[in-house]
């Protein structure tokens, strides 16, 4: 069998924030393969949202080659972003936002649709799906701002797999979430890599890894301190280990 080539690549990465004087990641080096369920870990400010963000082509790369899907992230964040989901962490509504659940789910098939077109059967098809699988369809009516904070969480999942990614990037996708969310969610992010997505998720949440190896990588200060592939049960003490007390870089 020819084996294919990972799914994202990062080799040698720098990545800076506009105005900073210097790169918050430095000599970033990523391989992730098809399928792979990834856990980044570390302490605040390590680094994490800003991989996150980096692989799916929103900040500037100062350094270092990126391929995302087949694409260079340098050069065609654009066709990165329309393969990548990302739910980006503790994002709130305004109240007042125009739009109901249902047409913030079918945003996430704009890069499908097309500026200037209208919704397909097809893409308002692929919404309700995405609704149903995070169990919230019969919100679809409701405008956005005036849901709880979890439930507007669960709709900007919906609004990324409506899209269906080949990558899916999560930034704290359990923060906002009770239990009985959290637990389904789980269940549908296996499921899911279990069918060949690739998820990367920054959580501090460790309960319901999927029954198979993870890959987990730990940030501090900007860099990788570990990435390696382990039993969903060792990776709590694994990322403590590498903890701030524990790490001399
Ligand atoms: N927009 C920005 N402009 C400049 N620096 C930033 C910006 N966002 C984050 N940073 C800096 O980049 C570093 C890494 O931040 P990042 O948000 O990636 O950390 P994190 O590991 O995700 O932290 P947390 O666990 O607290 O969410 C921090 O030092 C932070 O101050």
């Amino acid at each position: 069998m020819i084996k294919s080539d990972p799914i994202i690549q990062l080799h040698n990465i720098y990545t800076a924030y506009e105005g900073a004087n210097r790169p918050t990641l430095t000599d970033i080096s990523l391989s992730v393969e098809k399928g792979e369920y990834v856990i980044i870990g570390g302490p605040n400010g390590a680094g994490k949202t800003t991989l996150l963000e980096t692989i799916n082509g929103m900040l500037t790369i100062t350094h270092g080659t990126a391929t995302v899907c087949g694409y260079d992230v340098r050069k065609d964040g654009n066709r990165v972003r329309c393969n990548v989901g990302y739910l980006i962490q503790n994002f709130v509504f305004d109240p007042l936002t125009p739009f109901s659940v249902e047409e913030v789910v079918i945003m996430g098939r704009y890069g499908m649709i097309g500026t200037f077109r209208k919704p397909k059967e097809e893409d308002h098809i692929a919404a309700r799906s995405a609704m149903s699988l995070l169990g919230i369809e019969d919100l679809k009516d409701t405008p956005i701002g005036q849901l709880s904070g979890g439930q507007q969480q669960k709709v900007l999942l919906a609004l990324n797999l409506a899209r269906n990614p080949e990558v899916l990037l999560l930034d704290e996708p359990f923060s906002n979430l009770d239990m009985f969310a959290r637990d389904m969610i789980n269940s549908l992010l296996i499921r899911l890599v279990n069918e060949g997505m690739t998820i990367l998720i920054v959580s501090h949440a460790f309960d319901d890894l999927p029954d198979r190896d993870v890959r987990v990588v730990v940030m501090n200060k900007g860099k990788i301190m570990m990435n390696r592939v382990s039993a969903p049960g060792s990776v709590e003490q694994m990322i403590r280990n590498c903890g701030p007390g524990n790490i001399h870089a």
